[in-house]
């Protein structure tokens, strides 16, 4: 028990609403939209997803750490999560392929975890809450200066935080030669998702944020594809215009979560903060087309305003939340261009909708001909 002091540590809201925990042994503060995510596993997919940019974590799977951290199961380079705050946390691993222990991989980056948290009580509080921001520290002697130190964390309505996370130069993915070309613009991609065009033989061009539609076009695509990525979808008008003329493009488009978003926005629909965003890996969605329902991973704040798709004259819906009724999917008539608000790549969570990557693949193909 090298590191786990059982010191005390804290997580304050912004609604001045205190919950009490024990530090592992890391030291240190952390700040950012608190959110929680109800997946049983795949801690370290979530915990390096870029679409979490900027957010606490609360974890409600009541054990975290104990299968260790695996170099090949990420979805970016490092934690993109701003802090953990989680139930019980294990600092040993008990997996025989684990290559290290989750304590030291947060160690290693800086981040802070904290534990023994009464996450349920946590996520019920955030649940009729809604959404907001907090704190969590080590520090727990002057509770007054966390308040001071949150009341300056700005709010993520309004954020614009793929810049952060989308890749600074256009790198090439998946097969050299393949038989598909997608150029994918970069918002803070999951790379399960890139994963999932590959193994369907595609090859892939990600570009950086600021590109231009005629920079993508210079490397002659057969299909192109908005990513996932953290922030306001609303404050990324410059990004919008580029998803227009992508959509304006004869070539077929595809875009998941953040993607999704944007090309609506795109079709002059709107988007809006939830009370509580969807995060987890059991999210029911009926594909209206099939009529058949899809378990899926999910991890979004915002979300299409339903009102405007049902409005919309160019957009149909294509897809639907059954908890909640939000959109899911939708489709543009006239043109070879979709968008799930999930995630298909799934990485954790089921894959019902790996079905969306082989739709994509032969709209590409059959717009080829
Ligand atoms: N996973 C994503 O792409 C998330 C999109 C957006 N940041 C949201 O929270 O809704």
């Amino acid at each position: 028990m090298a590191h786990y002091q059982k010191k005390k540590a804290v997580i304050l809201l912004q609604d001045g609403t205190l919950f009490w925990g024990k530090s592992t042994g890391l030291e240190g503060e952390a700040t950012g939209e608190v959110c929680f995510n109800t997946g049983m596993t795949g801690y370290q997919e979530i915990f390096t997803d870029p679409s979490y940019l900027g957010q606490i974590m609360v974890t409600t799977n009541a054990h975290i750490g104990n299968y260790g951290v695996k170099a090949d199961e990420v979805e970016s380079e490092g934690i993109k999560i701003a802090g953990l705050v989680c139930k019980n946390f294990s600092e040993y691993k008990s997996r025989p392929s684990a290559d290290g222990s989750l304590y030291d991989y947060f160690d290693d980056q800086n981040k802070l975890i904290i534990s023994d948290v009464d996450t349920r009580a946590l996520v019920r509080h955030i649940r009729d809450k809604g959404a907001m921001n907090a704190i969590i520290s080590t520090n727990t002697e002057d509770i007054d200066k966390l308040k001071q130190k949150l009341s300056e964390v700005p709010s993520m309505e309004g954020l614009e935080l793929s810049s952060k996370v989308s890749t600074k130069e256009a790198f090439d993915y998946g097969e050299e030669n393949g038989d598909v070309k997608i150029a994918v613009l970069d918002l803070g991609v999951k790379l399960n998702i890139l994963r999932n065009f590959a193994k369907r033989g595609a090859s892939m061009r990600v570009f950086p944020m600021t590109t231009s539609f005629e920079e993508m076009m210079e490397w002659n695509p057969d299909g192109l594809f908005v990513t996932n990525g953290p922030g306001d979808p609303a404050a990324m008008m410059n990004t919008v215009k580029v998803v227009k003329q992508m959509i304006d493009s004869v070539l077929p488009v595809f875009g998941i979560c953040m993607g999704h978003q944007l090309i609506a926005q795109a079709m002059g629909l709107s988007t809006y903060k939830m009370f509580n965003g969807h995060r987890g890996i059991n999210h029911p969605v009926k594909n209206l087309l099939t009529g058949k329902g899809e378990i899926t991973t999910q991890n979004h704040g915002f979300a299409v305003k339903m009102e405007d798709v049902e409005a919309s004259e160019t957009v149909e819906l294509t897809h639907i939340h059954l908890n909640d009724n939000t959109p899911a999917g939708i489709r543009i008539k006239d043109k070879p261009v979709f968008s799930v608000q999930y995630h298909p790549e799934a990485y954790p969570g089921p894959h019902d909708s790996s079905y969306l990557f082989d739709d994509f693949i032969n709209l590409i193909n059959t717009h080829k001909k």
